[in-house]
């Protein structure tokens, strides 16, 4: 007897939604991880190379993003309910359907002014330290990791080199995230630790939320001088920072606009990614931060 074909299912796992919904200056943020798994009449496809009731998983990442722009993402609960529903309400073949949702949590960066659209993730952060104790003295870095930050305004990238495998198209307004490494250099014991490391998490967070960004080396470049002139014992500060990247969906092939002043829709790629690094010193300072500290 040959086997037969026992439970079997089929989806899009892992689709990355990113929706924001704009309030006038006020954004509000909703970040999925989307998958979908299909089961129904599906034994044509596995025993005889029928595709007939097969509804692509590329369409099932596309639903979810259209429907994140049509209907909005009120909650995962409701989004997933729309979803599921809809796959086996239009598809014949299809009997069950299981969205699984898992959300990113993001809390506010207060920021002066009317704007509130930057956004630090919550939890995920590593707090560390290196200590170097040799015959010229001790030396203390302070530092952090995963701290992940998004604003949803304020930053663009354009009138850079374009030469003949130059595809990026100019951005008047992006989205910018990125999970900050940094890498502290004490010239000098603070009073209190703790204290001096909320204070330089502070001007991070202060500086990424509050600088108009050209680019991600300017805002490193601005989230490094807030630290050097505000935290007096510190000399030099090496921040490597991953862009995470957040593409628009295109909606066009739906009849759907992804544009305009209520939000958009974004696809949150893992990687690739761009990877920012630089050091800002006090002036006239050693750079004695080694540079692979920070580096993947
Ligand atoms: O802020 C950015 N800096 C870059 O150097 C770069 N390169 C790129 O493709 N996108 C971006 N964004």
């Amino acid at each position: 007897m040959p086997p037969t074909l026992g439970q079997n299912q089929y989806g899009k796992a892992e689709t990355r939604v990113v929706r924001v919904t704009r309030e006038g200056p006020v954004h509000h943020v909703r970040d999925l991880n989307v998958s979908v798994a299909l089961s129904g009449d599906l034994a044509a496809v596995h025993l005889a190379g029928s595709n007939a009731a097969v509804l692509p998983t590329d369409t099932m990442k596309n639903t979810v993003y259209a429907f994140a722009r049509e209907h909005g993402i009120a909650s995962p609960e409701a989004f997933g309910e729309r979803l599921a529903r809809h796959f086996v309400d239009t598809q014949p073949a299809i009997h069950r359907a299981r969205v699984r949702i898992a959300e990113y949590a993001w809390d506010r960066v207060p920021t002066p002014g009317e704007g509130a659209h930057s956004f630090v993730r919550a939890g995920g952060e590593t707090r560390t330290a290196q200590v170097t104790c040799d015959d010229t003295g001790v030396r203390t870095l302070g530092g952090l990791t995963g701290l992940t930050v998004m604003n949803t305004t304020d930053s663009e990238f354009r009138g850079f080199v374009r030469d003949r495998f130059t595809t990026l198209p100019e951005a008047d307004d992006r989205l910018l995230a990125t999970d900050v490494t940094a890498v502290w250099r004490y010239a000098a014991a603070p009073e209190d630790w703790d204290a001096t490391h909320a204070r330089v998490r502070g001007r991070l967070l202060g500086a990424f939320a509050g600088t108009y960004s050209r680019s991600l080396q300017q805002t490193l470049f601005a989230m490094g001088t807030a630290v050097i002139e505000n935290v007096p014992q510190i000399d030099e500060i090496r921040l490597s920072l991953p862009n995470k990247h957040h593409f628009l969906v295109d909606l066009e092939p739906f009849g759907m606009s992804n544009a305009g002043p209520d939000g958009a829709v974004y696809i949150a790629a893992d990687r690739p990614y761009g990877l920012i690094e630089a050091t800002v010193l006090r002036d006239g300072a050693p750079s004695l931060i080694p540079v692979d500290l920070t580096a993947p």
